[in-house]
């Protein structure tokens, strides 16, 4: 059964919200003072957890854009095109020379926890945590999809984020929140253990934005993440909100004009 995209309307999606003035831009000096005011007023110091976790996002994203500046061609870049994702995972693996895979070292993980990023990922780890026959990585480890560690650090750096397991039925692991959407990440793992097994926690997607917004808000607020890190994202929930709004109209504007432009009105340009 196909979806009757005749039927819809697409410039009517949004037409009824009643949405506010976009706001202005704020200038540094307010967005400093706002800042500072959250930072004071926040009632949670702690938040270790986040930190760690950001700062190996934030130190792989750098490494990668750093990597992309120096060599400048196409090896190193993520494909934005669904349909170039294959062809690319091939190419990535044939020009990049790959780092020895010690394959018979008892220290590589049997699964892996990929994804979803704040779908509960923290808690399944906490509770395979405690499970006698199983040992995780030191930390969030973050390299199948990180070029500087794969293919520079190889895996003697990876194999030191585990211990050696300490009885025959156990069993190692990790969990990188962001592997389930790297490119680079599938044909690597693959290649180290083509039946690893991988564990993927799906949850609802509204949730899910809503609790990496609150997450990136809250580390802002504290002065973990830098504050352009909510650019456009809005600096509270209700910016936030407004934002979308706008942002939803403008989605039913484009659909609209998809419908009646591509593929001279077949939706199949
Ligand atoms: N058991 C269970 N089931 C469903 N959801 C749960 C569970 N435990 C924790 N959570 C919520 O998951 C959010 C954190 O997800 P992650 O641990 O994957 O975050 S992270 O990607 O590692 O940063 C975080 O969501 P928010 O509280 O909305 O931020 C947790 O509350």
């Amino acid at each position: 059964m196909g979806f009757d995209y005749d039927h819809v309307k697409f410039d009517e999606i949004g037409k009824d919200l009643k949405v506010d003035p976009v706001p202005k831009k704020k200038t540094v000096e307010q967005k400093k003072v706002e800042l500072e005011f959250d930072i004071k007023d926040d009632p949670v110091k702690e938040v270790k957890d986040l930190h760690t976790e950001e700062e190996l996002i934030e130190e792989s994203v750098k490494e990668e854009s750093a990597a992309q500046k120096v060599s400048g061609d196409e090896k190193t870049r993520e494909p934005q095109a669904a349909n170039d994702r294959a062809n690319h995972a091939e190419l990535m693996m044939s020009v990049n020379n790959q780092p020895a895979i010690p394959k018979d070292d008892p220290r590589l993980p049997k699964f892996i926890v990929v994804g979803v990023m704040k779908c509960g990922t923290g808690a399944t780890q906490h509770f395979l945590h405690n499970h006698p026959d199983l040992q995780q990585a030191k930390q969030e480890t973050y390299f199948f999809n990180n070029d500087h560690k794969y293919l520079e650090l190889g895996y003697d750096w990876y194999l030191n984020m585990y211990k050696f397991p300490t009885h025959d039925h156990q069993m190692n692991y990790e969990k990188t929140p962001t592997y389930y959407k790297s490119v680079r990440a599938q044909p690597r793992i693959k290649a180290m253990n083509e039946t690893v097994k991988l564990v993927n926690i799906a949850c609802d997607n509204v949730r899910r934005t809503l609790s990496r917004f609150l997450h990136l808000q809250h580390g802002v607020g504290t002065g973990k993440f830098k504050a352009d890190k909510l650019e456009g994202f809005g600096h509270t929930l209700d910016e936030f909100n407004r934002n979308l709004k706008v942002t939803l109209k403008n989605l039913g504007d484009f659909l609209e004009d998809v419908k009646q432009n591509e593929g001279h009105g077949t939706m199949e340009g």
